[in-house]
């Protein structure tokens, strides 16, 4: 077993929920309610703010060139394409500048957070156990489900688009085989902090799941 695959057992009961949550079922067969999909996007558009950040300092602390390149392209398509899915997706739903001021919840706080305390440990496999966890963990959901059922609205049918298809499954795999390589290195402490790392991310991105369905029932 893989290093990565190790962690990722050890959370295998919260990882099992993430990967078949309601609030994903429901997206995929395009009865999640609207309001409940407003909140999730505006929420989840702060969370991309510390995403970004912490993937380019990931890319800063990659060993090589080599290493840096498929991250740098990977910040591109969040920048890029994804960033208008959600300018797209606010227009179409009729999230105005005034409504993404919601107020933040918890898990996006702690999030932020955990991302931010990662981008400042100067830790590029702890860096790497965040982002492995925020992208493996989407894929593994939107996989599940792509490509939803017929006739979805583009704010349901790209969301899973953007975590699903060999694309995407190359990003986690080179952000995977990052840590991977990396993990043998670490001392001791260094590893117990990366699992720490990873841990509290798979906790935070069932708890960001379980508000965004809150809203929805
Ligand atoms: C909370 C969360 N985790 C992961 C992803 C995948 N980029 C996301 N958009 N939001």
């Amino acid at each position: 077993m893989s290093p990565t695959e190790a962690l990722r057992a050890k959370h295998a009961a919260d990882w099992q929920a993430i990967t078949c949550h309601p609030f994903t079922e429901a997206l995929a067969r395009g009865d999640l309610p609207l309001d409940a999909m407003r909140w999730y996007l505006v929420q989840d558009y702060r969370f991309i703010e510390d995403f970004v950040r912490l993937l380019a300092q990931a890319i800063a602390h990659a060993p090589s060139l080599a290493d840096a390149v498929p991250g740098a392209q990977f910040l591109a398509v969040i920048t890029g394409p994804e960033n208008t899915y959600f300018q797209r997706s606010f227009d179409a739903l009729g999230v105005v500048e005034a409504g993404r001021d919601q107020p933040e919840a918890a898990p996006t706080t702690a999030f932020r957070a955990l991302m931010r305390d990662a981008a400042a440990s100067g830790s590029h496999a702890r860096m790497l156990a965040v982002l492995v966890v925020a992208e493996w963990s989407y894929l593994d959901w939107a996989s599940r489900v792509a490509p939803g059922s017929a006739d979805l609205p583009f704010y349901f049918a790209d969301w899973i688009t953007l975590h699903s298809g060999p694309g995407f499954e190359a990003v986690v795999d080179y952000l995977r085989g990052q840590l991977d390589a990396a993990w043998p290195g670490l001392a001791p402490a260094e590893q117990a902090a990366v699992a720490q790392a990873f841990a509290r991310a798979v906790a935070l991105e069932r708890q960001f799941f379980d508000a965004a369905w809150a809203r929805a029932t």
